[in-house]
């Protein structure tokens, strides 16, 4: 049976949809479909609130959210429930970032960029039902990982992963403005996400002038002070690889009018444990004029990053396998 191209599948769709379901997960994820699909909200406008979620273990905590586990009653589905007081917001004067990234986010729909499912609010608090994101933020794996860095196969990955996500987004008019580790989550199946569009902005054409983002992933032109455009995404890009393989963002210095030097004459130092390709990578994105980075298509198909995924890949298998003779043994 082939599936029509109505926008919710229905009871009579479910063999068709469960057909590439391994036999041992069939039962359970069928028993998920049809709770879903016998809720009131399914396929239809609902006003989802705070009594419909059962709230859990206390996740994390930003600057103006608590992010706690919760469940979905009906259908016991997990999300990660970020809980902002309006009144903090108000007097951080970031309402404005906040509808903002709720804009955004609730439109774009990739497997590397994190879902906001729904959103609500009551008198004191603004909710959003987050996709979930179990092994949390990059930035702690990165800390964590021997000499706090990633090995190549790995930073090639994760600059796969980014730049699909970045070049989604900018397919869609979204600039992202704010990538750095913190701001990029990871599952458990070693997928990121592209997480915190509080300073994206949507650009219908325009070049903007914006000064935002960490100062360490700022790109030149916004040092300057003059006009942007996505490329700025480009540029964080390559910080973002150099900062996976070295540990540390590649102009870092003890004051801000240092680092600022170091962005505008481009001072890059490269450690020799990296190999050839991953510096001409980081080098064709670390350009000065935004228009010579190399694109995010390219970055894709780069040979480096290529080979190295392919590694990855191969790793992921055998960790696998180690695990499997564990439960074994
Ligand atoms: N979708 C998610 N899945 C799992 N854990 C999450 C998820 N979202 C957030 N967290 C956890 O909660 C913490 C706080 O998230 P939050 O988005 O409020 O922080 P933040 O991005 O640091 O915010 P801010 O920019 O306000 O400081 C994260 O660091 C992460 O550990």
């Amino acid at each position: 049976m082939t599936l029509s191209r109505t926008k919710h599948a229905n009871r009579n769709h479910l063999p068709a949809l469960m057909s590439k379901v391994p036999e041992e997960h069939q039962e359970p994820i069928k028993n998920m479909c049809l709770k879903m699909m016998s809720h009131d909200a399914y396929g239809q406008p609902y006003d989802w609130s705070a009594r419909d979620f059962e709230m859990g273990a206390h996740l994390g905590r930003g600057k103006f959210g608590r992010v706690y586990l919760a469940r979905e009653r009906h259908s016991h589905y997990l999300v990660a429930m970020k809980v902002m007081f309006k009144e903090e917001l108000r007097k951080g004067n970031v309402q404005r970032q906040v509808l903002r990234e709720i804009e955004i986010q609730s439109r774009l729909k990739h497997p590397n960029i994190l879902r906001l499912l729904t959103w609500f609010h009551d008198e004191s608090r603004i909710y959003l039902a987050l996709e979930i994101a179990s092994e949390g933020e990059l930035f702690k794996h990165l800390r964590t990982a021997p000499n706090h860095r990633f090995d190549e196969p790995r930073s090639a990955k994760y600059t796969y992963q980014v730049a699909n996500a970045l070049n989604y987004c900018h397919l869609n008019n979204v600039i992202h403005r704010d990538l750095k580790p913190e701001n990029i989550l990871l599952t458990s199946t070693d997928d990121l996400k592209l997480a915190d569009f509080g300073w994206s902005a949507h650009t219908p054409n325009n070049k903007r002038r914006t000064l935002c983002g960490t100062l360490d992933y700022l790109p030149p032109e916004m040092v300057d002070g003059k006009s942007y455009d996505d490329t700025v995404d480009q540029w964080c890009l390559g910080i973002l690889c150099y900062e996976f393989l070295v540990g540390n963002p590649p102009f870092e210095s003890t004051t801000s009018d240092g680092t600022y030097d170091k962005i505008r004459r481009l001072e890059i130092r490269y450690p020799s444990h990296l190999s050839s390709g991953s510096k001409e990578l980081i080098a064709g994105l670390l350009r000065k004029p935004g228009e010579g980075r190399i694109t995010l298509v390219d970055v894709m198909t780069h040979p480096w990053v290529k080979t190295q995924m392919a590694k990855r890949a191969l790793q992921l298998q055998q960790l696998e396998r180690g695990k499997e003779n564990k439960v074994k043994n």
